[in-house]
């Protein structure tokens, strides 16, 4: 399998990373989905899902999101099924928001932009034998992005959203255990996907992303949670945690299948 090489500019903040759009860059992340490009594929299957509540790890800041991280050293959290060869290991959950409602999302859909997106990040463990290592695979990743609209509260996001505090600042880290991610899933099944990229460094062209189609619901005040957290460390002057979205990247010779007509 071809190795990747990271040709991003590392160390340049991932928020200006999309105006050096990373040289020689032919399958980058976001896109903007026009759905009336995207193809309707019949041989893409349902996607299947099996997450096991007790990998929950702890979640920390790392300074660009707040990330909950899983227990991956066995099949327990795995995907399979939708575009996929064989199944992958759900390795951890982050998000990217906006500092207000009008934005906030990487992806869009016919130009529509959400206050957030979910991701959720799996590793082949067929082709690679680490996640650090699946990175620099081609399709050595997978990331299910979920949009979060303005809504209803959502019960099963508000038991993250009252670890916020304990991880305001960055390299800050809290212990979470319990919980399921599938929660957090709309239960429509239907999804787009496409090749492409890591949406912050090192922005390796090693994911395949998989877009589900109907955004879930979440309540002013959890989403101005995510907007109390801190680029920033404990001491240093404060930077808020908001539009930690990278910009829209050149769709090229790229098509968008769709699981559903
Ligand atoms: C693990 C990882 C690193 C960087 N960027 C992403 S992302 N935002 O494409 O899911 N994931
Ligand atoms: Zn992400």
């Amino acid at each position: 399998v071809r190795k990747m090489t990271s040709h991003g500019c590392e160390g340049v903040h991932p928020l200006w990373q999309s105006e050096l759009s990373v040289s020689g860059g032919t399958r980058q992340s976001p896109i903007n989905i026009q759905w009336r490009d995207s193809v309707y594929d019949p041989h893409l299957k349902p996607l299947k899902i099996h997450y096991d509540p007790t990998t929950c790890l702890y979640i920390w800041n790392n300074g660009y999101s707040f990330q909950v991280e899983f227990d991956d050293s066995a099949d327990k959290s795995v995907i399979m099924g939708g575009p996929l060869e064989n199944h992958y290991r759900l390795k951890q959950f982050h998000f990217h928001w906006g500092a207000i409602n009008e934005w906030g999302s990487e992806h869009m859909v016919d130009s529509k932009v959400y206050p957030a997106e979910l991701h959720l990040v799996h590793w082949n463990p067929v082709t690679s034998t680490s996640f650090e290592e699946a990175i620099m695979e081609n399709n050595g990743l997978v990331v299910i992005g979920v949009f979060l609209k303005l809504g209803a509260h959502h019960a099963g996001l508000q038991k993250l959203v009252d670890a916020l505090p304990a991880v305001k600042h960055k390299d800050t880290i809290v212990e979470f255990d319990v919980f399921d991610p599938s929660c957090l899933m709309p239960s429509c099944p239907d999804y787009w996907t496409y090749d492409g990229s890591l949406t912050t460094p090192p922005l390796t062209e090693s994911v395949t992303w998989i877009i589900k189609k109907t955004p879930i619901e979440v309540d002013q005040n959890q989403l101005e949670e995510f907007r109390m957290l801190l680029f920033t460390s404990a001491g240093e002057e404060e930077k808020r945690m908001v539009d930690n979205f990278r910009p829209l990247q050149p769709l090229m010779n790229r098509t968008v299948r769709s699981s559903f007509r």
